[in-house]
């Protein structure tokens, strides 16, 4: 019998999601890596994986490109919202996350930000709102945990940013126990950022969702801005708000782009 997939994405950032809710899906770190190849593969930067969920509708396992397993995604989360077609709870390793589809793709609600350094986590006690560390033209970096780990550098251009350089060394920086993602932003009028994401486990995307909650939460905290904030990315836009104390809600496109079958034997 084929074994089935959906090709999704959100602003660009684009998945292979499979349904193993009916029927097991035996997933391993190097079978993932195979299926997201973009050329021996079938292409993608996060392999999506539905179990079925004793705590919640549905379990929701994220696979970068690389094959690591981690704890969030917020493209992602959006478009398994728009596949299950109504409101839900979707539990990830990042925690349990409520969704609502809405026209042309969905809300979600993560969780309340973490800012404790150990939890980031940092190798070294740090002030996490403006830590000192330095990568060349990338100086005082906010951490933030939205159910994975991001740092974020405002800067006069995102644009101008030499990312695919410095984002794969911040990623493996030591500082960075379990590496991390790294966001680079400007401002670009009243509450709105530019944004580029360098992602862990996958490299630069067209957009982060999780990127841009960890971005906005950073630069509310900074005052550089009020909630809501629109976070331009180079594949579209989302709407993040969030205040002190409070779970954060993100508003944006999911797309569906085909189903196809294939045989995961083939991987690995
Ligand atoms: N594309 C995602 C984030 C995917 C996981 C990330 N690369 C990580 O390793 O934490 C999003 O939309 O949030």
């Amino acid at each position: 019998m084929a074994d089935r997939f959906t090709k999704m994405h959100g602003l660009g950032n684009d998945f292979v999601v499979i349904d193993a809710r009916e029927s097991a899906v035996e997933m391993t770190p190097a079978r993932a890596h195979a299926i997201a190849d973009r050329r021996h593969g079938i292409g993608c930067d996060q392999l999506i994986l539905l179990e079925p969920s004793a705590k919640a509708d549905v379990k929701m396992r994220i696979f970068n490109a690389d094959g690591g397993e981690v704890e969030a995604c917020g493209n992602a989360t959006r478009c398994v919202a728009t596949l299950i077609g109504q409101p839900a709870v979707i539990e990830t390793l990042g925690g349990m996350l409520r969704v609502t589809p809405a026209d042309g793709g969905a809300e979600v609600t993560l969780g309340e930000p973490v800012f404790d350094w150990e939890r980031i986590p940092l190798a070294m006690p740090m002030d996490t709102r403006d830590m000192p560390v330095a990568w060349d033209e990338l100086e005082h970096g906010a951490a933030v945990n939205v159910g994975n780990p991001h740092i974020i550098f405002f800067v006069p251009e995102a644009d101008a940013v030499a990312l695919a350089d410095l984002g794969s060394r911040i990623e493996t920086d030591p500082l960075f126990p379990e590496r991390v993602n790294v966001n680079v932003a400007s401002l670009d009028g009243e509450n709105q950022l530019q944004l580029r994401v360098w992602e862990r486990g996958v490299g630069l995307t067209q957009a982060c969702g999780t990127g841009a909650c960890a971005t906005a939460v950073a630069a509310i905290r900074a005052g550089l801005v009020a909630s809501p904030v629109t976070v331009s990315l180079p594949g579209g836009d989302l709407v993040i708000r969030w205040a002190e104390g409070q779970p954060i809600v993100m508003s944006g496109a999911a797309t569906r782009v085909f189903d196809g079958e294939t045989d995961w034997a083939r991987f690995g």
